[in-house]
């Protein structure tokens, strides 16, 4: 596995932004015209004022050319600063689309057991809230920010010529603003990242209780009695009306404090007025400027709050793609032959070992079952051996070559995996199906739903093959939805199948078309069941008994039955159900 070495928030913002750095580039020198147009009226404005006091001006076409060029600032700087913006969004809505492909691509490339073991909110917050929250700073924060601190700058330079004693009364509001401001930030990206993980919880509780909802009905409970779901709300709201709570008052002041230059400006001006150090002309415009010192400010500072989460969302982005990945080479692997081979494998979910030293063999084109009391560890060596985690000690051979030396793509394709929980796309039936081979053409998808027995009741769904599935499966049974499965395998046409037979129990008409579609399937090829109905395994070439983390034994049915206490009691229990099963469905048959 592979660790990524941990880059700061702001240099990972500018490595997503890198690919557009022209846009961005041409997005602030568009804004920078933008304030050098939006300038140009508060010098015709000063101008006019200025000659009209002095009566120095008393041609018409003077004012008029005043007013021209200040309406012509105007208009630049509307067409300059529309431009930056929309380059500035082109270039971020490219970045955030990039930012979730890379999000999606590490989901696909991590140890399944990552993806499993955080909750889907948490995910869905980090590649839908997350991402979308780049797109302040990205696409506004540059350009505008830059023209709002460029814009008082310039007026505070222009004042400075004009009279630098007004200039300076006119910026006394600042530092004193600049204090509570600073007094509102203190531990921001604390409090921040506070607020995101309540926001994160609760995302993920609620599509837990979304995705549970069946079973919270079927207990009577409500979203109300559903505790952790309620608490994390209400956890959200706290944090969230602390964090408010806490910089609101000083928010609120230097608010107040910045655009209050005149209390300054006034009664300043006229004592220098009425001593005759500063002209009447001067006066009128400082004080007209002064009024347009705050207000950009203000906004510049509205980003500053925007660059202070920026760091924690990024840190979280960061964080997923910082996930260590499943390291296997480029390069096809040649492979001898599909016999697959455990040496001595170990494994475990974090800090608990489940499997210790596993050996087994299974040869190419075999039927293997794997049979056990359940948590024994079958589907977990299902999992490693289609590479869904890697071993924690041992190897496991495919073909002669460790599995950890074969690309995952290849092992994809040589292994079709076909699990309990089928998810079906929120597609129609028919590219569900087609998900098995993505090229296969319409005639193809029909012919694996008929031989894998799903065809009639498709034909019975309202819009036939065109029907939509639905999240996870919608409408379907769970046997409908396993056949599905079985048909996507069969397009697949995978040289070894994994076949997670299903816990429930389906009736032995679904029991039998299942069997049927599953020999279909499973001609000529290398077949591991794992089995949770003995019945059905009996023929197997090899039945493998897996009881706490260990091979406890393997052989054929028959010579299980006679060594094998714990295969010879489970299979006993399972006829004892099965029969039980049977014979009441057949009283039901007569009295109805
Ligand atoms: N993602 C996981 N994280 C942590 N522990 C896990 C995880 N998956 C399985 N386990 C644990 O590993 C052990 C083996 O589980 P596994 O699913 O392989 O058993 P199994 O024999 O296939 O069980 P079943 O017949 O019930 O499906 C169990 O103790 C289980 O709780």
């Amino acid at each position: 596995m592979e660790r990524e070495k941990e880059q700061s928030p702001f240099r990972r913002l500018m490595g997503f932004a890198s690919y557009h750095r022209g846009k961005y580039a041409a997005s602030v020198l568009l804004a920078v015209v933008g304030v050098i147009g939006g300038m140009i009226p508060y010098v015709g404005v000063s101008r006019i004022i200025i000659c009209l006091l002095a009566g120095t001006k008393s041609d018409v076409r003077f004012y008029l050319m005043w007013c021209g060029i200040s309406g012509g600032g105007l208009i630049l700087k509307t067409i300059c600063m529309n431009w930056s913006t929309a380059l500035s969004h082109e270039a971020t809505f490219s970045v955030i689309a990039e930012v979730r492909t890379e999000l999606a691509r590490k989901l696909a490339h991590v140890p399944m057991g990552y993806v499993l073991e955080t909750p889907s909110g948490g995910f869905k917050n980090v590649i839908v809230e997350k991402a979308d929250s780049l797109e302040t700073p990205l696409a506004h924060v540059l350009p505008e920010m830059t023209s709002n601190l460029l814009i008082p700058l310039c007026i505070i330079v222009y004042m400075f010529i004009l009279d630098w004693r007004m200039a300076l009364v006119s910026l006394i509001t600042l530092p004193l603003g600049f204090i509570f401001y600073m007094m509102m930030m203190r531990d921001y990206p604390e409090k921040y990242a506070g607020v995101m993980k309540a926001g994160k919880h609760m995302s993920a509780t609620m599509v837990e209780y979304i995705n549970g909802i069946e079973v919270i009905k079927a207990f009577n409970q409500s979203a109300k009695s559903y505790a952790k779901f309620t608490d994390s709300v209400k956890a959200n709201v706290n944090v969230v009306l602390d964090w408010i709570r806490s910089t609101q008052v000083y928010s609120d002041i230097s608010q107040g404090v910045w655009p209050a230059v005149l209390v300054g400006v006034l009664p300043v001006g006229c004592l220098f007025y009425m001593d005759g150090s500063l002209g009447g002309g001067e006066f009128i415009t400082i004080a007209i400027l002064s009024l347009g010192i705050s207000a950009p400010i203000l906004s510049a500072m509205m980003y500053t709050d925007d660059i202070a989460k920026i760091g924690a969302v990024v840190r979280e982005v960061g964080q997923v793609l910082d996930l260590p990945e499943i390291n296997r080479p480029k390069e096809n692997k040649k492979l001898v032959n599909r016999d697959i081979v455990l040496e001595h494998v170990c494994f475990s979910y974090g800090q608990e070992e489940v499997l210790s030293d596993v050996n087994l063999e299974i040869k190419e084109g075999s039927i293997t079952a794997f049979v056990g009391p359940s948590g024994g560890g079958k589907s977990t060596i299902a999992k490693l051996i289609a590479s869904f985690w890697d071993v924690s000690a041992g190897r496991i051979m495919l073909g002669g070559a460790d599995v950890r030396d074969i690309p995952l793509k290849q092992i994809m394709d040589e292994i079709a995996y076909v699990s309990q929980d089928n998810y079906l796309f929120n597609d129609t039936i028919r590219n569900n199906i087609r998900m098995g081979k993505p090229s296969a053409t319409d005639e193809e998808v029909e012919a694996a739903a008929k031989a894998s027995g799903c065809h009639d009741f498709i034909m019975k769904l309202e819009h036939g093959y065109e029907t939509a599935a639905g999240g996870a499966g919608g409408h379907l049974s769970g046997g409908e939805r396993q056949r599905i499965a079985i048909a996507r395998a069969m397009l697949k046409d995978a040289d070894i199948i994994i076949f997670d037979e299903a816990t429930a129990y389906t009736d032995p008409e679904n029991e039998a078309v299942i069997q049927a579609a599953v020999s279909k399937l499973i001609h000529g090829k290398t077949l591991i069941v794992i089995a949770h109905r003995l019945s059905t395994i009996t023929d197997s070439d090899k039945i493998v008994v897996i009881e706490n983390g260990r091979v406890l034994a393997e052989g054929m049915h028959e010579v299980l039955l006679e060594d094998c206490k714990l295969y010879r009691r489970m299979f006993a229990a399972h006829m004892e159900v099965r029969d039980a099963y049977a014979a009441d469905i057949e009283g039901r048959d007569i009295l109805a």
